[in-house]
């Protein structure tokens, strides 16, 4: 028989540590580069954070996982700041921003589907939408439903972690788009092919509208209430954008994107917002100028000097000019397996190719379960030292 652990690092966390869900009174922000950036400011350099910093690669979040499963560190506000406050508390003084640990698939979940988190596998729905009829079982349209009452954990978690992050940086919300979204909820899953998820697109053209319209909505109230509970930036992870054709992306991706973005502009102005389309490279034109999204974060696929003057001439051309656009990435996340020198060298030259001005430095994607702690640090290091010498 298997004996319950007697205490742990975890038991511990919850058990002491007080919760703080008071939305009025947060600590004064000390670093504000990020935020600066964000919205357009010449700033000293560029300020650096990763996707998935905090993650398995980090022991300390791996002793909390050992006896916590996925989404009950996701529902226990101190747990969720602990992990959240971990890279923080690593790397102080080194990262310019803290996002919340949290998932993409509470969506789902708040919309009435079953996600486990398979160890080893990924994200895994037992009861997938497999036709449009299955759309019955969700429950975001039935009467009296409320997207803030069922997601009302996370917003706790934000609130709590503001306040545990003492001001130190500005803390992230963030949400998964809608066609990326709907890829889990049909497909069960990941997918190598998303066939499933693809066939609805064309075999059910209207239904599939009608998910992506649902989820749009969801989403969009659900990203004004992380910033209402605390949320200092947004970034909206379209992460299977690259599965879709430019035609495709232009249907079923951009116009929910777009509407999510103005949605929560229009409730929280001055909130800085992120757009990351994964793959989505033929896209960029349309991102910069369709959507009224702050900062476009690339994967490492793209070339930063060609994205930025893509960016620029769309912008002119849609007589944006007045506009900017800044632009959030995107070192290939597997430098980090290289040697530290490699990493210094890699993350030089991606600095230079951004620029002096408009770039968040970050990876072009997450951080990964194998990577090195150290390894992240000297990619940090790098980024101080590489992008305060490009200023004048
Ligand atoms: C597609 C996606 C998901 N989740 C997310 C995305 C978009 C970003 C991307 O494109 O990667 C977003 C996400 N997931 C997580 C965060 C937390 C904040 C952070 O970036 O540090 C964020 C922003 C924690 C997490 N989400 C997950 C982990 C690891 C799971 C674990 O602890 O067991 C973490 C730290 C689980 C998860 N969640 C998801 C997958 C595919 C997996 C499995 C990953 C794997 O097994 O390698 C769905």
């Amino acid at each position: 028989m298997q004996m319950p652990p007697t205490s742990s690092v975890a038991d511990s966390i919850t058990e002491n540590a007080s919760v703080n869900f008071d939305t009025a009174s947060f600590p004064t922000l000390q670093n504000d580069l990020y935020l600066r950036t964000a919205r357009g400011e010449k700033t000293e350099r560029a300020p650096v954070w990763c996707m998935r910093q905090a993650g398995r690669y980090l022991p300390e979040f791996r002793a909390i996982r050992v006896e916590n499963e996925f989404f009950k560190v996701c529902r226990t506000p101190a747990l969720a700041t602990e992990v959240t406050v971990q890279p923080m508390r690593r790397y102080a003084g080194l990262l310019d921003a803290a996002i919340i640990f949290s998932d993409i698939l509470v969506i789902p979940q708040a919309m009435g589907l079953e996600v486990q988190m398979v160890p080893g596998k990924g994200p895994h729905l037992p009861d997938p939408l497999r036709t449009p009829a299955d759309m019955a079982r969700l429950v975001d349209a039935r009467p009296g439903y409320s997207v803030d009452r069922e997601l009302d954990y996370v917003y706790k978690a934000i609130t709590n972690t503001r306040h545990a992050l003492q001001g130190q940086v500005p803390l992230l919300g963030f949400i998964g788009a809608p066609w990326t979204l709907m890829a889990y909820m049909v497909e069960g899953g990941g997918s190598k092919t998303f066939a499933l998820a693809k066939a609805w697109l064309f075999g059910h053209r209207q239904a599939a509208h009608e998910l992506l319209s649902r989820i749009a909505n969801a989403a969009a109230e659900f990203l004004i209430g992380q910033v209402r509970a605390g949320a200092q930036a947004v970034q909206v992870f379209e992460s299977w954008a690259g599965e879709l054709g430019p035609a495709d992306f232009a249907e079923f991706s951009l116009p929910y994107l777009a509407k999510i973005a103005a949605r929560v502009k229009s409730q929280c102005p001055g909130v800085p917002m992120t757009v990351f389309a994964k793959g989505a490279h033929y896209a960029l034109e349309q991102l910069a100028t369709e959507t009224v999204y702050d900062v476009i974060s690339l994967d490492w696929t793209l070339d930063p000097v060609a994205a930025r003057q893509r960016v620029d001439a769309a912008l002119q051309s849609a007589g944006q000019q007045g506009r900017t656009v800044v632009l959030q990435g995107n070192l290939d996340p597997t430098v980090l397996f290289g040697d530290a020198e490699t990493i210094r060298q890699r993350t030089a030259e991606m600095c230079r190719a951004f620029g002096p001005a408009g770039h968040i430095a970050n990876l072009g994607h997450g951080m990964m379960p194998g990577h090195s702690p150290e390894h992240l640090r000297v990619f940090l290091e790098a980024v101080h030292e590489s992008s305060s010498a490009l200023r004048p």
